[in-house]
């Protein structure tokens, strides 16, 4: 898979994300699209087949973050999902992540990639310092949490363009970064706090931007992924 731009389907309805995602139906490039928790939760497994059967690939974030067994047998219910790309948290531990991996692949061998949120895109240096007790600069804690998850097996991490370039200089160039908080030059930020445009996340490396709300919220959202395209991939 190459580079791509991966839209966050962040409604509440199957009616909602099929009224989205009909406006791209004589688009060249389908969009890659993420279903998060709030689409999952309404609709369920159902929702994840629909989707895959109109040709879009399927980002699957649930985000996991339990004790190992349990995140272990819930990867295994999701192994039965054909998603390209599911995640969890690193701060799980590497013990999580291993049997997370071990769930997650199915008997012939295959399973989707596996990605690990490292520091979510919302969270700053201030809250990370107030909020979590974690004084170490906040790059420093998504490289060694992106070391953890390369050490455990996992395909990449979940990371802000930001730190996109340095997870590739410490973990490799082939291992992914798949990056939200994601924000055009002229655009709201809203609860976002580690944000870049499509264009720098282009320059600095990252593997896929995820895009929601300037997407979905945009007066053209077909324009606005277009424009993600142009900036991102070009
Ligand atoms: O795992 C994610 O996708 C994720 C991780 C993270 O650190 N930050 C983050 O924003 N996300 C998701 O990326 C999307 C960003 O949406 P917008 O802020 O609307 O562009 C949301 O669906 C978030 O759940």
């Amino acid at each position: 898979m190459g580079k791509d731009v991966i839209v966050a389907c962040d409604f509440s309805s199957a009616e909602a994300t099929f009224n989205f995602l009909d406006k791209f139906e004589n688009e060249v490039r389908k969009p890659f699209v993420k279903i998060g928790m709030e689409l999952f939760y309404a609709e369920g497994p159902s929702i994840v087949r629909e989707i895959k059967r109109r040709g879009h690939k399927i980002f699957l974030d649930l985000k996991l973050h339990d004790i190992p067994n349990t995140v272990m047998k819930a990867m295994r219910v999701l192994s039965g999902l054909d998603v390209d790309i599911t995640n969890l948290h690193a701060a799980g531990t590497k013990a999580m992540m291993q049997a997370a991996l071990e769930g997650l692949t199915r008997p012939d061998g295959s399973r989707p990639l596996l990605i690990a949120v490292t520091q979510l895109t919302s969270t700053d240096q201030q809250a990370m310092e107030n909020d979590l007790l974690i004084k170490e600069p906040i790059d420093q804690v998504v490289m060694h949490y992106a070391k953890n998850a390369m050490e455990s097996g996992l395909d990449g991490v979940v990371c802000s363009p930001l730190e996109a370039g340095k997870v590739h200089e410490t973990c490799g160039h082939s291992f992914l970064t798949i990056t939200p908080g994601v924000r055009f030059a002229d655009g709201d930020i809203g609860d976002q706090k580690r944000v870049m445009t499509p264009k720098a996340a282009k320059e600095i490396g990252s593997d896929y931007i995820v895009v929601g709300r300037p997407i979905t919220a945009a007066k053209d959202p077909v324009a606005a992924y277009r424009r993600c395209v142009e900036e991102f991939i070009g």
